[in-house]
């Protein structure tokens, strides 16, 4: 029967079997369901209850639409990951479906009952968080270089203390010593603490829905926590986090949100660079800059080294380390000139917060690592 009926065919008799059936396979999944829980909807996430008279809804009613999300899905040119990650996670969906939740609680029933609403499409992260072709870019071509001349000119200079590493033709690396107070430093450690130090990660494979996993890796062995549901809001914080944007003249909401690490002895950080690919087909655009934060002294070792410069930054408290990802006259284009490594720590522990600035807005969609 199927074979006459499957894909683009929507007037076939009842098929719960043969389509869930043809849906398993899409996914490799092994499970055959049973008529009541087929009945139930149990192959498209949460088992439903079918009623639901607060919302005046019938069985008879929850049942027709769990038929016809079945055949939405099955007649989908979703790719087979999209489907396994399209399911229901309330057992009302379905019934609030047919009382028009779709419509009513967009944001909640198209992530958590997107076949029931027939929005898997809405999940995948182009879908959620679209490029906007109007926003403006933090840096066009010339950006860079004015950013770095007024950073070692008047009036930082006298505010702060400001050392030029490296400039044009090569790459900008520049220190700017007392960006962090002593008493910062300390309350960021402690933030770091309340979110919780864990084993940093680099970025892994794509997940269905468009965004990218993390991997513990063994060429980065320190612990991170990242300033965001309790840290963000605190003072400090805030406080920093204005005066990166006044030293960097990027709007606050193009950073991503502070990463703390904490490397013990012997930890490191092998030869990367910060620069992000796939960040280009992203709503917030590739990572322009980084801003380094060193939130103490460190006994010995943990240098900063850039591989291709020839150049060591020690940690010292309150220093902060500024250097680009992109060129000055191609700035959404990796300068593989900042390469660069975190030294093993050799005695003491080291502390410091990574301020990686993009080109676009970083905080209107995410979550973080979209
Ligand atoms: O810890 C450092 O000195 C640099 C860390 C770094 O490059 C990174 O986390 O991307
Ligand atoms: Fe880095």
């Amino acid at each position: 029967m199927l074979e006459y009926c499957s894909r683009s065919c929507k007037q076939c008799p009842d098929q719960a079997e043969e389509l869930a059936a043809i849906l398993a396979e899409k996914v490799k999944k092994v499970k055959v369901y049973t008529k009541e829980e087929l009945r139930i909807g149990e192959d498209m996430g949460e088992p439903q209850s079918l009623e639901a008279p607060e919302f005046h809804v019938s069985e008879k009613e929850t049942t027709a639409r769990i038929d016809a999300s079945r055949l939405y899905l099955q007649d989908s040119d979703f790719d087979d990951d999209l489907i396994e990650i399209c399911l229901n996670k309330h057992e009302k969906c379905f019934a609030w479906a047919v009382a028009g939740e779709c419509e009513k609680n967009k944001k909640y029933m198209i992530s958590s009952c997107a076949p029931a609403c027939m929005t898997c499409d809405k999940l995948t992260v182009e879908s959620r968080c679209p490029i906007d072709p109007d926003a403006k870019a933090a840096w066009e071509s010339g950006s860079l270089n004015a950013m770095f001349e007024r950073l070692t000119s008047e009036p930082i200079i006298t505010q702060y203390n400001v050392t030029i590493l490296s400039s044009p033709p090569e790459p900008w690396v520049v220190i700017v010593d007392g960006v962090v107070t002593e008493e910062e430093s300390k309350r960021f450690i402690e933030l770091g603490d309340v979110e919780g130090f864990e084993r940093s990660q680099d970025v892994g494979a794509k997940n269905p829905d468009g965004t990218y996993g993390s991997i513990v890796s063994t060429g980065r062995t320190s612990t991170n926590a990242w300033c965001n549901e309790k840290c963000h809001d605190d003072p400090v914080a805030v406080n920093v986090q204005k005066r990166l944007s006044y030293l960097t003249m990027i709007n606050e909401t193009n950073s991503e949100y502070l990463q703390l690490l904490k490397y013990k002895p012997g930890q490191f950080y092998e030869d990367h660079h910060d620069y992000i690919e796939h960040n280009l087909n992203r709503q917030q655009g590739v990572r322009i800059l980084t801003a380094y934060l060193y939130l103490n002294d460190v006994e010995a070792g943990g240098g900063t080294k850039f591989t291709g410069l020839d150049l060591t930054v020690m940690p010292k408290l309150g220093r902060a380390l500024f250097w680009p990802s992109v060129f000055n006259d191609k700035p959404h284009e990796k300068d593989g000139r900042t390469n660069h490594q975190a030294l093993p720590v050799e005695a003491g522990v080291k502390f410091g917060a990574n301020g990686w600035f993009h080109q676009y807005d970083f905080k209107v969609c995410t979550g973080y690592h979209l």
